[in-house]
Parts: C-alpha cells; sequence; structure tokens
C-alpha cells in the first residue's frame, strides 16, 4: 500500500510544498476560483458546504477494536473496504495531470507534534492545508517523514453499492495504515477535523488532553480556554485585541502546558463586519481562502450578508495573519475555561460561575444548539448534546477526556464559566441573540478574574452561580427570567431544558454519581 502511494507521489506532475503565492496562480490557472479585491481565493463548494458526519468512518482494525467508542460518531469500517477504496482512489490519482502534497505538523509544541502530509486533487484544497496546519521551516522539511498522510480527492465519487459507503461522500480514518482518505466532498473542514480526530485519539496515549476549544493569553500571561461546538464563538471571541490569540479551534493540554494543533484560523463569516470583528475582517487578505461567500462580479468586494450559498461560509487564514498572535503557539496552564453554549431555549443565564460538579457536569452534557450549516441538513438551530463540546471528533469514549480535564482543572485552580451566546428574552423565533457586545464584557471580566468574588444569585432551575453585576452589561440582561415578557413560559422552556438535561445525563450513569447531584438541574 505505501509502494501505491510512493510511486504516485513520484510522478513528475506531483507539486511538492509549494508556496501561498504558487497556489494562488495554480488556483487561479485550474479555474479552481476567483481573486477577491484583497487577494483571497473564493471558491464555491458544490453540495457539501458543511461537514457530513454521517459519511464518516473508523476502520476496525485490532488495535482500534478495544478502544475507539463505536457507535453513530465512529462507524466502523472493514481494511478489506478501506484497502479496495483506497487502492480506487490511488489508481484515479494516477490520472491527473496535477496534483499538490504539502507537509506540515499538527500540534505546535515540538516534542508532541505529528508530522503529516496533505495529498490534494485542488490546489486551492493544498492552499487550505497550507494555511490551516503548521508549515515547516526549511530544516524541518529537509528531516520530515509523514506519520499521517490525508488524501483528498472531491471529484471521486464513491459508489455506495459496491465501496461499502453511505454515499457518493467519504472521510475515512485508519490508524493502522495512518491514512485518512476523503472523497466525494470539496468542503475544507472536512480535512482539518479528520486530522484533529486522529489527534484526538493520538495525545491521550501521550497524557495530553486535546481539546476543542480556542485559546488566548491576557498581558499578565493568563491563559484562557473557549469551549463550545460550532458556532458558538470560539474564533470570535478568542479573537481579541487586548489578548494574544493561541488558536481558535483545537489544542492540547500537556504538563507543560496547553499548545495549538493547527497553525491558522478557520472563521465563520456570516454577517462578518469589520465593525464587529475588525481583526477577523482584515486576516482575510492575500492567499486567505473564502468558501462559499458570494462576491460583486465587478468589485470582487465579499457579501458575507449573503447566506444563498449557505449559511456555513468560512475564512481559512494563517495565524500570523491576527496581529496579536502567540508565535509558535504554545503557552502555560490555562487560569481560565469558558464553556460556550448557543442556547436556542433562551434559558440559560449569559454568564454563570461553575463548581467543580457542575464543570463536570456541563462538559461531559455539552448542551448546545447546532447552528445552521456547520453540518449539512441542518437549517435552523437544534437542542443537542454533544459531549465535552466536540462529540463529532471524539474517538474515545467521553468519559476518558472529562476524568483528564476534571484533573487538570483540579490540579490548576482553574476558575470555570458557563457562557450563553445563543438567545435571550425568549426562544429562538422569539428571542434575539444575545449581543456580542454584552458577551465580550462579559468574557473580559470573566477572564480578567474581576468576577471571582462578586456577589451572586443562584438560577432557580439550573442551579448556577449567576452574577448579580458585569460591567458593561445592564443587570437585567443577566437574569434570564427578566429578559422573557412571559415569566410562565420562561419557567415552562427552562424545566423542559432541564428535562433534556437530565435525560441526556442518564448514558453517564457508571460514573461518580454526585457530578449529576451536585452539577445538575435542581428541579
Ligand atoms: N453573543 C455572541 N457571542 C459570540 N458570537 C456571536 C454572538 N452573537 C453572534 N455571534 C456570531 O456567531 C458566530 C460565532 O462563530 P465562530 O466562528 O466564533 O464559532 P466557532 O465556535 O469558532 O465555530 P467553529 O468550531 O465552527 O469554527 C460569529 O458569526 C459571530 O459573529
Ligand atoms: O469543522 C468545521 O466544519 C468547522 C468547525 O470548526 C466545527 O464544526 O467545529
Ligand atoms: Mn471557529
Amino acid at each position: 500500500m505505501t509502494n501505491k502511494l510512493d510511486v504516485l507521489l513520484q510522478k513528475p506532475y506531483v507539486h511538492h510544498q509549494l508556496s501561498v503565492a504558487e497556489l494562488v496562480e495554480k488556483v487561479l490557472q485550474r479555474n479552481e476560483g476567483r481573486l477577491t479585491h484583497t487577494g483571497a481565493v473564493a471558491v464555491t463548494t458544490g453540495k457539501y458546504t458543511g461537514r457530513s458526519p454521517k459519511d464518516k468512518y473508523i476502520v476496525e482494525e485490532p488495535s482500534t477494536k478495544q478502544t475507539i467508542d463505536w457507535g453513530a460518531v465512529n462507524q466502523p469500517m472493514s481494511p478489506e473496504t478501506f484497502d479496495k477504496l483506497y487502492d480506487k482512489v490511488l489508481d484515479y490519482l494516477m490520472k491527473k495531470d496535477e496534483l499538490f502534497v504539502f507537509k506540515g505538523f499538527a500540534g505546535a509544541d515540538p516534542k508532541y507534534r505529528l508530522p503529516i502530509q496533505v495529498v490534494n486533487e485542488f490546489a486551492w484544497h493544498n492552499l487550505f492545508v497550507h494555511q490551516l496546519f503548521i508549515r515547516p521551516n526549511v530544516e524541518e522539511l529537509a528531516v520530515h517523514e509523514p506519520q499521517f498522510t490525508v488524501i483528498c480527492a472531491p471529484n471521486f465519487k464513491a459508489d455506495p453499492k459496491v465501496d461499502g459507503t453511505r454515499s457518493e461522500a467519504f472521510i475515512i480514518i485508519s490508524f493502522e495504515r495512518r491514512t485518512v482518505l476523503i472523497g466525494g466532498t470539496e468542503y475544507a473542514g472536512e480535512m482539518k477535523k479528520s486530522i484533529f480526530s486522529v489527534m484526538n485519539y493520538l495525545l491521550p496515549e501521550q497524557g495530553i488532553l486535546p481539546m476543542h476549544c480556542s485559546a488566548n493569553v491576557g498581558q499578565e500571561g493568563d491563559v484562557a480556554l473557549f469551549f463550545g461546538l460550532s458556532g458558538t464563538g470560539k474564533t470570535t471571541l478568542s479573537t481579541d485585541p487586548n489578548r494574544r490569540l493561541i488558536g481558535d479551534d483545537e489544542h492540547g493540554w500537556s504538563n507543560r502546558g496547553i499548545f495549538n494543533i493547527e497553525g491558522g484560523c478557520y472563521a465563520k463569516c456570516i454577517n462578518l463586519s469589520r465593525e464587529k470583528e475588525p481583526q477577523i475582517f482584515d486576516a482575510i487578505g492575500f492567499g486567505a481562502v473564502l468558501e462559499n461567500v458570494v462576491l460583486d462580479d465587478a468589485t470582487r468586494v465579499p457579501n458575507y450578508d449573503d447566506g444563498t450559498l449557505t449559511e456555513n461560509t468560512r475564512a481559512a487564514y494563517p495565524l500570523q495573519a491576527i496581529k496579536n498572535i502567540v508565535d509558535p503557539s504554545v503557552a502555560g496552564h490555562p487560569s481560565t475555561i469558558v464553556f460556550l453554549t448557543a442556547d436556542a431555549f433562551g434559558v440559560l443565564p449569559p454568564i454563570s460561575k461553575l463548581t467543580r460538579e457542575q464543570a463536570m457536569y456541563h462538559f461531559l452534557s455539552g448542551y448546545t444548539s447546532k447552528l445552521a450549516g456547520t453540518e449539512r441538513g441542518v437549517t435552523e438551530p437544534e437542542a443537542t448534546f454533544s459531549t465535552c463540546f466536540g462529540a463529532p471528533f471524539l474517538p474515545r469514549p467521553a468519559v476518558e477526556y472529562a476524568e483528564m480535564l476534571g484533573q487538570k482543572i483540579a490540579e490548576h485552580n482553574v476558575r470555570v464559566f458557563l457562557v450563553n451566546t445563543g438567545w435571550t428574552g425568549g426562544p429562538y423565533g422569539v428571542g434575539s441573540r444575545m449581543k456580542l457586545a454584552y458577551t465580550r464584557a462579559m468574557v473580559q471580566a470573566a477572564v480578567e478574574g474581576e468576577l471571582d468574588n462578586v456577589e451572586t444569585v443562584q438560577d432557580p432551575i439550573f442551579g448556577l452561580a449567576i452574577p448579580t453585576h458585569v460591567p458593561g452589561v445592564p443587570d437585567d440582561v443577566l437574569q434570564p427570567q427578566n429578559t422573557w415578557a412571559d415569566k410562565q413560559a420562561y419557567e415552562q422552556k427552562a424545566k423542559e431544558l432541564a428535562q433534556k438535561f437530565r435525560a441526556n445525563f442518564r448514558k453517564f450513569a457508571h460514573i461518580d454519581p454526585t457530578i449529576e447531584k451536585l452539577g445538575g438541574p435542581l428541579v
């Protein structure tokens, strides 16, 4: 198998390690995309404008049989099925007249980084991985030996009848063959998130906790982590003019501190404005990749308000496109952890302080709403429990990650907050999304320790400690029941959500019961 890949990679039509400028030229020559007025590359991805979790598989091999949490997220595929499809994809790529290979790393801490290579059919995909993964310097490249290979052939469509897939699209990880095989979908997020899944499997073996979170650091060296499922604000809130950005989506936490897994950011850009998110807006310059953003034909100015192709429009840019970053993206142990949830019920407080048990409870629960677009088929907010705020990317049982987090929170005495970036004043359709300016003010107060010793009131349903006052936020906004016109409707919705929490938590019946008793809803 390796042989066939070696043969492929030695073909004269394979471009190795092209620069950003060369890749931009290739994208334009090959008519894969268009230049925007700032020199970003704008592409469309056809039918697949978000991840396709139902088409994701892990190969069931002797070493993974007992360690993977098999089920709807981690669907098994037999090694025979994988090998056949792998052969077909390689034969397909042998017939192309151009391919693009990027070598780099996942993991900014040199001690724990994974050397990877990505083989792309599309130049723009290769530009994407160049911007998103960690780029090697000349010396690192000279001795680079890939330990994992991603092969991405979007124009290869699987035939479910013969290939053992569910559809034409597939994202398959084989840990023994050290390969990720992607086909049928053009959405670039699959490449970054499949390597994240790989890291979520490999890092715990080295005692490192992988996390679906963003991270930044303040002037005093104080590190904050922001966990949250797609669209809850990891990228938006970690990009802060007063704090240096470490990373926007994926990190590891070792006994040396935290490190970014990636070398770039992948920001949602629906309704992006310079006024509300200036650093992200300005990061979309030469060589950035815009997915499914509509451009003005003549001026080539992106219209970020246009969601006609998808709500999940995306911008990919290297960390270095943000002015205040930590480079390389490693930092010490966090002092603050924020769990971001986009509550479409509009009943969770906009900010609350969590006890140890509440932190464990909410981490395992991972309550949020799936926002439109990031996953196929989701068109309006949908309540979901995504354990560890990252269920789609976790190959191992959730409890393994949660226990590691619990130990680290205790060891480093981390303060933990739950922040609702979703609805207020009523549920989705009635209320409105929390004002970004308020969320920013609350997050600022939290990470700066200003909420450590403030007066709080207990949320009547969820038992969470809600600060009565946060600088820059009207007091009324802080108490959810005060934002609803109909108090009875509020109570009914809140109880409905509490009931969902309890039903969801049944699957954790085997863990320490005090977590639910002391950390769960009161009623
Ligand atoms: N109160 C709020 N807090 C945070 N984000 C908000 C708020 N109100 C609206 N938004 C919008 O929600 C979106 C948050 O998206 P963001 O890219 O930060 O999510 P993410 O957690 O990084 O998701 P992903 O994991 O998919 O990258 C942005 O478009 C942001 O402008
Ligand atoms: O993976 C994606 O498509 C975007 C993302 O960051 C997430 O969903 O968490
Ligand atoms: Mn993000």
